[in-house]
C-alpha cells in the first residue's frame, strides 16, 4: 500500500501557485483576492475558513472574511453577494457551507456571479463542466484530480465507483472521472445510500471515491484487492484525548482497508488539504482571467 499524501502534494502545488501569484502581482500591482462569507460559528466551518485564509497568505493572495450571525436573512446575504459581484477588486467569492436551515444554499449559490464562483457550484460552471468547457471545477473534485495527477496515476480504462451523490462532490466527481481526459476515461458507477447492492458495487471498483459523510462506511469486505481508495469524509467527533478537542474520521475504515489498497488517502492529511489547493487554483485562474474574460 502507498499513501496518497495530501500534505506532500498540496505543498508542492502551492509552491507553483505562489510563483504564478508573484508574477501576476508584479505585472498588475495587485494580488489575487479571495473573499469568504461565513455564517454562524460551526466548529468545522471556522477551521476550514481559517485554513483557506491562512493558505491565501502563504501563496501571496489577498483574502477577506465577511462574517454573519446565524440569524442573518437570505435577503441580507444575497444583497451582500450582489455588492461583492460588483467589486472589481475581488476575484473569487465563496460562501462556506453548511448554511443555517432557514437559508436555501441554492439561492445563495445562484446569486454569486459565475465568473467569481471559485467553489464551482454555480449552475453555469456545473453545466460547462458537463460539456467539458472551461469552467471552475468544484474545489474538492478538482483537488482529487490534482492529487491523482501529482502521483502520476493513470486512471484510463479503470472502473471508478463513487459512493455519494452530493452536488459538491459525488455527482461532479462521477462526471469528471468519465470524461475524455486523464485523470478520467473511467467507466463510472455512482452509488448512494439507497443503492440496494452497494457492497457488490463497491467491490467492482478499481478506484473507489467515498463521499457519503458516514464514519468508516467503506469496510474491508467492500474493497477489491489493489483498489485505489480516495476518502473524502471529514466526520468530526469530540474527543477528550486530542489537543483540538475533536478527532476526524474518514468515510473509509482506513486501518482495515489500507492493507488491501494499492493507493489510499488518509484522513486527516488527504483530500481536505487538496480541496484548498483546488480553491486556490480557481482563484488564481479567475484573477488571470483564464476561464472568463
Ligand atoms: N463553500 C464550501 N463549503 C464547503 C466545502 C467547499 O468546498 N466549499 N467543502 C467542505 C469543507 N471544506 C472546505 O470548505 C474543507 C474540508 C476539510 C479541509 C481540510 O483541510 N481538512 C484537514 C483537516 C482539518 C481539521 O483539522 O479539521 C485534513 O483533511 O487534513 C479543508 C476544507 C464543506 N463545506
Amino acid at each position: 500500500m502507498q499513501l496518497l499524501d495530501g500534505k506532500f502534494a498540496s505543498e508542492k502545488i502551492k509552491l507553483e501557485i505562489a510563483a504564478e501569484a508573484a508574477e501576476f502581482t508584479a505585472q498588475t500591482g495587485r494580488k489575487p483576492h479571495l473573499l469568504a462569507i461565513l455564517v454562524g460559528n460551526d466548529g468545522g466551518s471556522e477551521t476550514y475558513v481559517a485554513s483557506k485564509m491562512k493558505n491565501c497568505e502563504k501563496v501571496g493572495f489577498e483574502s477577506s472574511l465577511v462574517r454573519y450571525d446565524t440569524d442573518v436573512t437570505e435577503e441580507e446575504l444575497i444583497q451582500k453577494i450582489r455588492e461583492i459581484n460588483a467589486d472589481a477588486g475581488v476575484d473569487g467569492m465563496i460562501v462556506q457551507l453548511p448554511l443555517p436551515k432557514h437559508i436555501d444554499p441554492e439561492k445563495i449559490t445562484d446569486a454569486i456571479d459565475y465568473r467569481k464562483d471559485v467553489d464551482g457550484f454555480h449552475p453555469v460552471n456545473l453545466g460547462r463542466m458537463m460539456r467539458n468547457q472551461p469552467c471552475f471545477i468544484p474545489a474538492t473534485p478538482y483537488g482529487i484530480l490534482l492529487m491523482l495527477q501529482a502521483y502520476g496515476i493513470d486512471t484510463t480504462g479503470k472502473h471508478c465507483v463513487v459512493v455519494g451523490r452530493s452536488n459538491i462532490v459525488g455527482s461532479p466527481m462521477s462526471i469528471l472521472m468519465a470524461r475524455n481526459a486523464n485523470p478520467g476515461n473511467c467507466t463510472v458507477t455512482l452509488t448512494h445510500s439507497k443503492t440496494t447492492n452497494l457492497k457488490e458495487m463497491v467491490l467492482q471498483g478499481d478506484i473507489v471515491i467515498a463521499a457519503i459523510g458516514r464514519k468508516n462506511f467503506v469496510t474491508a469486505d467492500m474493497v477489491k484487492p489493489g483498489a485505489i481508495i480516495i476518502d473524502v469524509g471529514i466526520n468530526r467527533e469530540t474527543s477528550e484525548t486530542t489537543k483540538s478537542g475533536y478527532k476526524l474520521y474518514g468515510d473509509v475504515d482506513f486501518e482495515n482497508v489500507a492493507p488491501l489498497a494499492s493507493w489510499i488517502t488518509p484522513v486527516p492529511g488527504g483530500v481536505g488539504l487538496m480541496t484548498i489547493v483546488g480553491l486556490l487554483k480557481n482563484t488564481l485562474a479567475s484573477a488571470k482571467k483564464e476561464i472568463y474574460q
